[in-house]
């Protein structure tokens, strides 16, 4: 059973047809890349998946729960997934750990009046999110900035502490939307690395948009490909980088 399965999923927007009969299975402790050229419909599949838009047709099936097209996002958060955007959405000033913290309230597992009378669940649970924020810091390289503002931290690093912050909500399902966009080349190596390391350590599943194939081509074992809304290709890096219709369409004779 797979983790997230997209079954025959159309998405409209009046008379467009941003994606037409989409169909992927992401599974558990994967990494898998979505690619294709502006305006393909990539970040349309990622709203969908995470409810930020309902589908026109088709099915949403995650970890056993079907949508059905009524998920709201902080729902499909929930569920157990989270995602980064294009544009980078921290709050900026609030810490780098407090970002962290924060994130981890949709699950808390204590009510109001804990808090009021600072019950020992509160105290428990307090510990739990400070000690996993810890680890995420620890693993993203950030302990260090912990305690600035997301506005005073170089763009790259803005970018790693919203990925630890999409972490901190315990998903089994991470969605990065162009991580490596506006990231130097050094940075970019460093990305690459710290996906590595949260693959491997959180064990969770990895489903990334990505224009610089260096990073997809470095990390993903699968690759699906979109134009104009369709998939025309998927398969290993391999498989990608040597297919005719993607060359044709996307990567052009030099990333081959
Ligand atoms: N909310 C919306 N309303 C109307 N049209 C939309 C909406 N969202 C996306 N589209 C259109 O759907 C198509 C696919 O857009 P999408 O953003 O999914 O492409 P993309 O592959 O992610 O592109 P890029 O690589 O530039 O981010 C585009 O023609 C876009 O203009």
């Amino acid at each position: 059973m797979a983790l997230l399965e997209m079954k025959d999923v159309t998405q409209r927007f009046g008379g467009l047809i941003a994606l037409s009969c989409f169909n992927i299975r992401i599974e558990e402790n994967s990494l898998t890349g979505l690619i294709g050229p502006n305006g393909a419909g990539k970040t349309t599949v990622f709203n969908l998946a995470s409810g930020f838009y309902h589908a026109s047709e088709g099915d949403i099936v995650f970890d056993n729960y079907a949508y059905h097209s009524k998920l709201e996002p902080h729902e499909v958060t929930n569920l157990g997934m989270a995602r980064t955007f294009q544009n980078i959405r921290l709050w900026s000033d609030m810490t780098v750990l407090d970002n962290i913290c924060v994130s981890q309230y949709s699950r808390l597992g204590y009510g109001l009046l804990d808090a009021w009378f600072n019950t020992g669940r509160y105290g428990r649970e307090e510990k739990r999110v400070k000690n996993k924020a810890s680890h995420i810091l620890e693993v993203m390289e950030l302990s260090d900035v912990a305690n600035e503002l997301p506005k005073n931290l170089p763009y790259g690093l803005q970018r790693r502490v919203e990925l630890a912050r999409a972490l901190s909500t315990d998903p089994k399902l991470l969605l990065l939307d162009e991580p490596a966009a506006g990231l130097n080349s050094s940075d970019v190596d460093g990305l690459i690395k710290h996906i590595g390391w949260i693959y491997d350590q959180f064990k969770i599943a990895i489903w990334m948009i990505e224009h610089q194939m260096k990073v997809v081509m470095s990390l993903c074992q699968h690759i699906t490909v979109l134009e104009f809304g369709q998939i025309i290709a998927s398969g290993t890096p391999q498989e990608i980088q040597s297919n005719p219709d993607v060359i044709k369409a996307y990567l052009g004779d030099e990333n081959v």
